[in-house]
């Protein structure tokens, strides 16, 4: 039996005809994989983001635009609008009553940010910032005492100290009249306090600068978050490979530095487990939480630390906490997660301060004389000292207002429920723009304008609620804002004693911003400083 000859070349004209449908069909697949929710907005009736690119959405803004983004995207689609990341629709918000509404009103649709947004080093799974509903509960409400004011007063001496060695890292550049960077010396005096204040132990970050193992490290993992990364696209445009990558140890942080962290924290756990009960600090709040060695005296401080935190908060009275015992995991991501939120972005912070206050040498003369006043009144910067300083709080909240540490924040629906006329569907993503309702002129006057009389008590009725944000809102707000506050003005008002702050050749009235979430400056604050005795 011999092959039929037409019906073999039929085969063989049949063959590229089938890889061609094939390619075509699966090349549509994909583009309506890449593209199925393009439309999300539309059917909604809401303004969204044109220009969508399949798989990759509007993603490409956060590269070119950045940190300030949000601000013109407002002006031209008003305060709430839609955006595609990637494949995933998200809504944004910049009106100050909605995110009232988000973050406090219907607090509990709202109370997990997105999952699988990023791929997440093993390590750090476990961080308050990462986890949810009860375990998130009981996490927070084991750390809340670590920031209640009786604490924050007995660590002003721990903070005092660092901020003396803080001072003499500028007598150096006094000396030779040189400019220098000011945000890395900031970061070492934030490391440190961290280091005092919450694990007990002296690093010599402000001594070893560049050359301290943890300085290096937690620099070098700032520096690996990066929308550049392969792991950050994979967790956007396959969340179901999401597993696969945290298994093989693929996540967004340098692994490296990650491993640093871990064995670092690990270490201070196995001393102090061996220790228990000579310090009482943040790392042993944490032991005392870890697996079944709860104490009833450790369970009433955190009954009555949530009634604390909480208790202005009408819609969230019967948040009440998940009494549980910590793991080891639960442990060490958060002993991780304080040595890096306590370092960037408080030393952040406090490096615009100085630069507002250099470009400003009114305001710098006012908050020296306040700072002068409170010293001849109280002979130290004790806790009460602090707390009398209003102008020093007023260009804190005015220097965090112009560089909030985050352009935004997320919260993920887990029930469907009304934003104002917005209907928010279960899983839906909701971004609040901090960044863009902090510099929108219809809350804030010249809102690029340097002016911390904004926050005076006399002007408090003009500045509508939540638009500044800087620290969140609501009950998933910064747990460390306390602190944050109270190391940076003891930090500004002590270094400010001695010397003035001036702009110097390198300085920039207007630094560019990274291309990042958070607000650091492209080549670094400079300045000089000069003697003031
Ligand atoms: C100037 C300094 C700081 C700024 C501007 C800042 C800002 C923020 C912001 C915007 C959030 C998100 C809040 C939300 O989604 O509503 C946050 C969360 C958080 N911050 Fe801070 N932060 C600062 C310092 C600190 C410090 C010193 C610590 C701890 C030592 C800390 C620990 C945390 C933690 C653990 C969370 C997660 C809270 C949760 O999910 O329950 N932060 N911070």
């Amino acid at each position: 039996m011999f092959p039929n000859p037409l019906s073999y070349s039929a085969d063989i004209v049949g063959w590229p005809a089938t890889i061609i449908t094939t390619v075509i069909l699966f090349l549509a697949l994909l583009y309506n994989r890449g593209t199925k929710r393009f439309d999300y907005f539309k059917k909604k009736g809401v303004p969204y983001v044109e220009g969508a690119i399949p798989f990759v959405g509007n993603m490409l803004d956060f590269f070119a635009k950045g940190f300030t983004m949000d601000v013109d995207r407002i002006k031209k689609y008003g305060r709430v609008y839609g955006e595609m990341q990637s494949t995933v629709p998200v809504w944004v918000f910049g009106d100050p009553n909605l995110v009232r509404d988000i973050g406090i009103k219907e607090f509990s649709n709202f109370v997990n940010h997105r999952r699988n947004f990023v791929i997440v080093n093993k390590e750090f799974s476990k961080a308050l910032t990462m986890v949810e509903d009860a375990e998130w509960k009981g996490i927070r409400n084991v750390m809340t005492p670590t920031f209640s004011s009786a604490k924050m007063k007995k660590i002003v001496p721990l903070i005092q100290a660092c901020a003396a060695e803080f001072v003499e890292q500028f007598e150096c550049y006094v000396k030779d009249k040189k400019e220098f960077e000011v945000k890395a010396i900031c970061g070492y005096y934030t490391m440190d306090v961290i280091a005092r204040t919450q694990f007990s132990i002296e690093v010599n970050s402000s001594k070893e600068g560049d050359r301290n193992e943890l300085i290096k490290n937690a620099r070098r993992l700032f520096d690996s978050i990066s929308l550049k990364k392969p792991a950050f696209w994979v967790g956007i445009l396959f969340p179901f490979a999401n597993g696969l990558m945290e298994k093989l140890d693929m996540g967004m942080m340098d692994n490296e530095s990650m491993k640093f962290f871990s064995s670092y924290v690990d270490h201070l756990f196995q001393l102090r487990t061996k220790e228990k009960g000579k310090q009482m600090d943040f790392l042993e709040l944490l032991i005392n939480a870890h697996d079944d060695e709860l104490d009833d005296a450790s369970k009433d401080s955190r009954i009555s630390a949530v009634d604390d935190t909480t208790e202005t908060i009408e819609a969230v009275k019967d948040w009440r906490v998940g009494k549980r015992a910590l793991s080891k995991l639960e442990i060490l991501s958060n002993a991780m997660l304080f040595f890096l939120a306590g370092f960037e972005t408080t030393s952040g912070s406090m490096c615009w301060i100085f630069h507002e206050l250099a470009h400003n040498p009114e305001a710098q003369e006012k908050l020296y004389e306040e700072i002068e006043e409170t010293y001849e009144k109280y002979g130290s910067l004790t806790y009460d000292a602090v707390a009398s300083m209003k102008y020093l709080d007023q260009v804190f909240c005015e220097t965090t207002r112009l560089y909030p540490a985050a352009q935004r924040t997320d919260r993920r629906c887990n029930k469907a429920c009304k934003i104002g006329d917005y209907t928010i569907e279960k899983d839906d993503i909701v971004n609040v723009a901090i960044y863009a309702i902090q510099r929108d002129p219809e809350y804030w006057s010249e809102p690029d304008e340097f002016r911390p009389e904004r926050f005076a008590k006399e002007n408090a009725d003009s500045i509508v609620p939540y638009s500044y944000l800087a620290f969140g809102i609501g009950p998933r707000n910064c747990v460390g804002q306390r602190l944050a506050a109270l190391e940076i003005k003891i930090g500004v008002a002590a270094v400010l004693r001695q010397f003035r702050f001036v702009p110097s050749e390198n300085s920039e009235r207007h630094p560019e911003f990274k291309k990042q979430g958070a607000c650091t400056p492209v080549k670094g604050i400079f300045l000089r400083a000069e003697r003031r005795i």
